[in-house]
């Protein structure tokens, strides 16, 4: 008889038992870890933000580096705030993560965990030039996150800050993620899925997400609303709410990752958890509320059955909070992190992303280029269009989601007249 060893199939199973084969197993549910080889050959050792790490074989993307500085930034906040920082870090990879929140975030104790186990030695190594295993700082493990999560609810160890960086969809990972955070801790979550937010499966984000996404001009922000709309409704489940810290998106990969305060307690109500209705007719986007369901019909007047674009349901408040990110950026300046004028400028991103927070702001942002096409004109530059749009009144603000877009208070009819306005002049 072959022994299947059962922990990687669920968090709760403590008895081994044993079947012939994998497939005569009824509770058998495939569960494979990447291989280490998933990526590509690269260099052994990588530097980021001054620390020089080892790589190895495992998963790792130098790319990421802008969503690890804001998670390394907010759980030093939380140390400030609190006094203590006890960290998860449930996908670690070579434990790039664990170590920065170590050094920089000055966590407490960190819990590195990986299922791979050949990561091991690259994880030990690289946590070891932060303190000696035997300081009790930090601990490695190679358990399957979702176990991991759940040892900590059962053996009743919150932790602060706990970060989940998987592949594709995190929705899966959510419930044992609340039970294991503090009340008022964070919880740092990612989501890969592109095809989801760009509305190309909408029965797979309404099985991740509980959201049935459209196509819509604004996917990327859809993708971030998505995220937080399915950790809004898993936290109700479980008797929690989460608000956002802040949101952010990267082109690369693509990467959404959001960064949650879970409480105690029901959704308030009034809760901004609903649909979002984009009109394809005159281009403006309104969230409807549940009981308004039946009754969308767009301002514009359109008649056209089509040109009604209904997403939902997803998160139809704040990105961001735009207090904790002021302190974020104030903290980034006091570790000498801002000014440095690359293209990853973090304090243009952070200020972006403050700036975008107001929340009279359009629900998604607007390409200059959906303006362009509807005035029948070329683009016009984007400062131009701000400053035109700011003189007549509208709040507008840049998106940190995309380089050519805006949000704005100003409805779409009134942007494709300033944008003719302006190409007249
Ligand atoms: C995106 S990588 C993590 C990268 C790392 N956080 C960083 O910033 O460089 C995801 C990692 O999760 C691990 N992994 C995949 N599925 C897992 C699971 N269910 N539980 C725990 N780890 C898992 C993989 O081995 C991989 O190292």
């Amino acid at each position: 008889m072959v022994s299947l060893c059962p922990t990687i199939l669920s968090p709760f199973h403590t008895k081994t038992l044993t079947y012939n084969s994998p497939a005569q197993n009824p509770n058998h549910r495939p569960f494979s870890v990447p291989p280490l080889t998933a990526v590509a050959s690269r260099s052994h050792y990588e530097t980021e933000r001054g620390f020089d790490f080892e790589v190895g074989d495992t998963f790792f993307r130098h790319e990421s580096a802008t969503g690890r500085d804001l998670g390394v930034l907010a759980a030093a906040l939380y140390k400030k705030c609190n006094d203590k920082l006890r960290v998860l870090d449930a996908m670690c990879g070579c434990g790039i993560r664990s170590l920065r929140y170590l050094a920089e975030s000055k966590a407490d104790f960190v819990l590195a965990n990986d299922a791979n186990e050949d990561c091991n030695g690259v994880i030990v190594s690289n946590l070891s030039t932060v303190s000696s295993e035997e300081e009790g700082r930090w601990k490695v493990s190679h358990s399957i996150a979702n176990r991991v999560l759940a040892e900590r609810y059962v053996e009743r160890d919150y932790f602060d800050f706990i970060d989940v960086d998987s592949f594709g969809s995190d929705s899966s990972f959510f419930r044992c993620a609340f039970d294991a955070v503090k009340l008022g801790g964070l919880l740092y979550v990612t989501s890969t899925d592109g095809f989801s937010s760009g509305g190309h499966r909408p029965n797979h984000s309404l099985a991740a997400y509980g959201a049935y996404i459209r196509p819509l001009p604004y996917s990327n922000e859809i993708g971030l609303r998505m995220l937080i709309g399915g950790a809004v409704r898993e936290a109700s489940v479980l008797g929690y709410h989460v608000s956002p810290l802040f949101s952010y998106y990267s082109y690369h990969g693509p990467v959404f990752r959001v960064l949650l305060r879970v409480n105690r307690g029901k959704p308030p109500h009034g809760m901004h958890y609903g649909f979002i209705c984009y009109c394809d007719s005159c281009g403006n986007s309104q969230p409807i509320s549940w009981d308004k369901l039946g009754q969308m019909n767009c301002p514009c007047g359109t008649d056209a059955p089509d040109s009604l674009v209904v997403c939902g349901p997803l998160w139809t408040g704040p990105l961001h909070c735009a207090d904790y990110l002021g302190e974020m950026l104030s903290l980034a300046g006091e570790w000498g992190w801002l000014g440095n004028g690359t293209k990853n400028d973090l304090e243009k991103l952070l200020n972006r992303m403050i700036n975008e927070s107001d929340p009279t702001l359009s629900f998604g942002y607007i390409q200059l280029d959906e303006i362009a096409s509807r005035a029948k004109v070329n683009s016009p530059p984007i400062v131009t269009i701000m400053s035109a749009i700011q003189q007549e009144g509208y709040a507008v603000s840049r998106s940190h989601i995309s380089n050519n877009a805006i949000k704005t208070n100003c409805p779409m009819a009134e942007c494709i007249r300033i944008a003719k306005e302006l190409r007249q002049l």
